[in-house]
């Protein structure tokens, strides 16, 4: 090749990357921190794609810098904001634009289907607030109560069968699994009043084919998040609609079951409650959205409720010290084996503070739920020495609400990060937070989790049978096959499960 090649080459080069760069990457022209992604080498690198949100969090302590920008080199127009800083969280659930951060579009791509349309992934509008207004009285702290004699039944379920595992394993056994089975029992059952069954048989087509579910569309996203809609082979959306269909058949058998004016075991299930109200009429003429509704609230309280029930486990069982607060905590406040009430646990402290610590360390859903922009908009935001900063978000932005960031940055907290301390939220309802949206594990606002109370009744209720039956301790592990790590699928879990020994207190 001659040497004019080369540097007509070069120039070419140069020339394309400046007017690149000027087009794409100078058009934020703000205070964020810009990578051009390219998926699987640079982010998230192949090796590192479990464990993004650590990743995530790493870089961020790193740089020092809590809010960051990505762009795909071919979708320079469009970039991803990763917002980890309390203000600009703030901005995004409670600020008078909150309404610009709306939910993205592809989720209203057919990969989503399960859940499109659904509360979670609806964009902000009249469908969205009618939608949230009929599903949000069936998550009041009076109807969550309400709830009581399924969430105790299912959990005396759990409590016999951990014990069965526990004897016929004395090393210990996975506790994680079995909150998987109970927590998918508890919600289809609130939800749809179809008893399942899974606790006590896990090859259920049910919890398969919505393990199945999941995976697929996992999949599928990531094949269109890096190709597009095309490149999805056939076999994918087969498998997936194969399995769609067995959670819709589910859900609609209980619908005409509800229209026929049967209920089930004389218990009171979600959408029992919402069949008594009045559908709006997005719903009333259109079943699918009504379906996905439902679907919705399976994908929203499963995984989510199991992972904190491990995570808290966990920690508990690594912590006697605590463990023992809670336990005469919950001993003294129903003596005698008194049935379990959710208004007293919500009064107890200790058991408060576990559950909210274990949250602030290992939020389930560690980015929310994504969020793309309906409009430009340009906030701004004090860095650690109080200078001003600025972040711009254009149109077609993604903006994903890294509380898991925010949760775990030093500079926001005045006790150390990294170590699980449930005394931080016994005197401050903030934790030591320099801002009260530093800490969101449910989000915040107008599209804040509407099942928080239910998943903290879950939790304070199971945890409260739990200890004040056994002492809970960690298996004994001497190969390291439940070594403690968290993983990502848009959930955490823990990666090698949570091994736990149950000793039951009278021999403890
Ligand atoms: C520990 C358990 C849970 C955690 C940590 C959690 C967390 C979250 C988060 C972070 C969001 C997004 C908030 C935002 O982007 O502003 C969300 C939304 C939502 N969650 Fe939960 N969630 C949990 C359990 C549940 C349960 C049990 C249900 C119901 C059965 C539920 C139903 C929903 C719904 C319907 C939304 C969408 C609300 C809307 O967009 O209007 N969640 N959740």
């Amino acid at each position: 090749m001659s040497l004019g090649l080369v540097v007509a080459a070069a120039a070419f080069l140069y020339l394309f990357y400046e007017l690149y760069r000027r087009t794409f990457l100078d058009r934020w022209d703000d205070d964020v921190p810009i990578s051009l992604n390219i998926p699987f080498i640079n982010s998230p690198r192949i090796d590192k794609i479990r464990v993004q949100h650590q990743v995530v969090l790493e870089k961020s302590r790193e740089v020092g810098a809590h809010i960051s920008r990505g762009i795909l080199p071919w979708k320079p127009w469009r970039s991803t904001v990763v917002v980890g800083h309390p203000t600009i969280l703030r901005e995004i659930f409670v600020g008078k634009d909150w309404e610009a951060f709306d939910r993205p579009i592809w989720s209203q791509e057919p990969s989503q289907t399960y859940h499109a349309g659904g509360l979670i992934l609806i964009p902000n509008g009249k469908e969205w607030r009618e939608a949230r207004e009929l599903l949000g009285k069936t998550f009041t702290t009076t109807t969550v109560r309400s709830y009581m004699p399924i969430l105790t039944e299912e959990l005396k379920t759990f409590v016999d069968l951990a014990e069965k595992e526990n004897a016929l394993h004395p090393d210990g056994f996975d506790i994680q699994e079995f909150y998987n089975r109970y927590t998918f029992d508890t919600i289809t059952r609130l939800t749809f009043g179809s008893d399942l069954g899974v606790q006590h048989d896990k090859e259920t087509q049910y919890l398969k084919a919505w393990d199945s579910l999941l995976a697929v569309s996992s999949l599928w996203n990531l094949i269109v998040s890096v190709s597009g809609e095309w490149a999805v082979p056939k076999s994918i959306t087969n498998e997936f609609f194969k399995n769609y269909n067995v959670i819709k058949d589910l859900i609609t058998s209980n619908l005409e079951r509800v229209r026929s004016g049967k209920t089930v075991d004389a218990k009171v299930s979600i959408l029992d409650d919402m069949m008594r109200g009045q559908l709006p009429e997005f719903m009333q003429t259109n079943e699918e959205a009504l379906v996905k509704q439902l679907m919705t609230l399976l994908f929203a309280g499963h995984d989510t409720t199991s992972a904190l029930l491990s995570f808290l486990t966990h920690h508990i069982s690594n912590n006697l010290e605590w463990q023992n607060l809670v336990r005469q905590e919950v001993t003294k406040a129903f003596p005698g084996n008194e049935p379990l009430a959710l208004e007293k646990l919500e009064s107890l402290p200790h058991l408060t503070a576990v559950v909210k610590e274990t949250l602030r360390m290992y939020p389930s859903a560690p980015f929310g739920a994504g969020r793309q922009m309906n409009r430009d908009l340009r906030l701004s935001y004090a860095d650690k020495d109080g200078k001003q900063k600025f972040v711009q978000f254009r149109k077609g932005d993604v903006v994903m609400s890294a509380m898991f960031v925010s949760q775990m940055t030093p500079e926001f907290w005045n006790k150390p990060v990294d170590d699980w301390d449930p005394s931080r939220w016994l005197d401050d309802p903030n934790g030591g937070a320099s801002s009260p949206y530093a800490y969101a594990p449910f989000g915040n606002g107008a599209r804040r989790c509407l099942g928080e109370r239910l998943a903290l009744g879950e939790a304070r209720i199971t945890l409260a049978e739990l200890v004040r039956r056994f002492e809970v301790v960690p298996a004994k592990d001497p190969e390291g096959k439940f070594k403690f790590a968290h993983y990502f699928t848009g959930t955490i879990k823990a990666a090698n499960g949570v091994g736990v020994r149950l000793l039951p207190l009278s021999k403890a």
